[in-house]
């Protein structure tokens, strides 16, 4: 099985850039950019990864400075970028949504953090054999003054590269900020065109959780305190809930993975799609995640593939390229049904 969903060609609709870098990629990051590979090194990466039983949420915020101050030169960042691309592109992830949140700080400002990483994504997408998307981040434990600055840029680099910056996604921790605030600059990305995926229901948070719901979304990241009428919204509005099964076990919001919504959405046929969060902060990968669905629900071949072309319908891709990635994942299984014909 984990064999099929490493070959299986993937769809990856929820990945932070600065979370999806794994520890071997830390350490190559650091040893090319920054030539470091010393013993302290070493502890803090395997720190990184390390989860006491438990854990919460916030304690998961903490653990991205460590990243943060490795992408915070122009090099750094770069590199970074590409092997992000290259970790997805290797786990065969043919599709994959980045999200990120612009910086600024000593050696870049916003504008540069976006098209830094927007170069990466037009110089190497071809070379890893990926299409790479781009949704500029609000972290809404910012100012928002910060949003409305990312959302300005956002438009602006939107027109010159619509085929790259799709949409806005709405993320930080959850026990900070409020969404309220945010409804205007959200409102301002929207009218523009840009889809909005919206971190929304990963605590419990009732208020806040129905001022999402009434504002609207393309996408809903986690849902997983949508009450039962919360989920039938978003099943009757066909808003996919996007499902990170280790992140959410790991950050405790789920108490384990029995316990994950995935199961009611996947009785109910309520659109969902499987997601990584933050591959290399929860040391995972797509194919692992499609594991544990396997194992913990009992998921069969085709319905990881059923999955995978439900993540292309709610890609924020255009018809031609959802088109020709259907064909690519159409292939892959004819391909294992002749292998497995008597
Ligand atoms: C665990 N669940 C989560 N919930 C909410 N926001 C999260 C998140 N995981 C990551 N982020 C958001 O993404 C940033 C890291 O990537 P970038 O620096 O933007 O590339 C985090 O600092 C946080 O704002
Ligand atoms: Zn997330």
């Amino acid at each position: 099985m984990l064999q099929f969903l490493r070959s299986l060609p993937k769809i990856e609709l929820h990945a932070h850039l600065n979370g999806s870098l794994n520890i071997d990629s830390i350490r190559e990051l650091a040893a090319k950019v920054y030539g470091v590979q010393t013993k302290e090194f070493s502890t803090l990466c395997e720190r990184f990864i390390k989860f006491e039983k438990g854990a919460k949420l916030d304690e998961c915020f903490e653990k991205f400075g460590f990243v943060h101050e490795l992408t915070s030169t122009k090099e750094g960042l770069e590199y970074a970028t590409e092997l992000v691309i290259r970790d997805f592109a290797k786990d065969n992830v043919i599709y994959v949504e980045l999200r990120t949140t612009p910086k600024a700080n000593a050696n870049m400002s916003r504008r540069s953090y976006l098209e830094t990483v927007l170069g990466v994504i037009k110089k190497k997408s071809d070379l890893y054999k990926i299409k790479v998307k781009l949704l500029p981040s609000i972290n809404r434990a910012e100012p928002v003054s910060v949003a409305e600055e990312t959302v300005a840029l956002a438009v602006e680099l939107a027109a010159i590269e619509p085929e790259i910056i799709v949409g806005i996604d709405f993320s930080g921790n959850p026990n900070q900020g409020k969404f309220k605030d945010f409804i205007p600059v959200l409102s301002k990305a929207r009218n523009h065109g840009l889809k909005l995926a919206i971190h929304c229901a990963e605590v419990d948070n009732q208020v806040e959780i129905r001022e999402m719901i009434r504002f609207g979304m393309s996408r809903c990241g986690h849902g997983t305190y949508l009450s039962d009428s919360g989920f039938e919204h978003m099943k009757e509005e066909n808003i996919p809930i996007e499902c990170c099964l280790t992140s959410n076990v790991k950050s405790g919001t789920v108490t384990n993975i029995g316990a994950h919504h995935l199961k009611q959405l996947m009785t109910t046929c309520a659109p969902k799609v499987l997601c990584t969060d933050d591959s290399g902060v929860f040391d995972t990968t797509l194919s692992n995640e499609f594991f544990l669905a396997t194992e913990s629900f009992g998921l069969t071949k085709s319905q990881c593939i059923a999955l995978t072309m439900e993540a292309v319908e709610h890609a924020f891709a255009t018809r031609e390229e959802k088109m020709m990635l259907k064909m690519q994942i159409y292939k892959y299984t004819r391909l294992q049904n002749k292998q497995n014909e008597p």
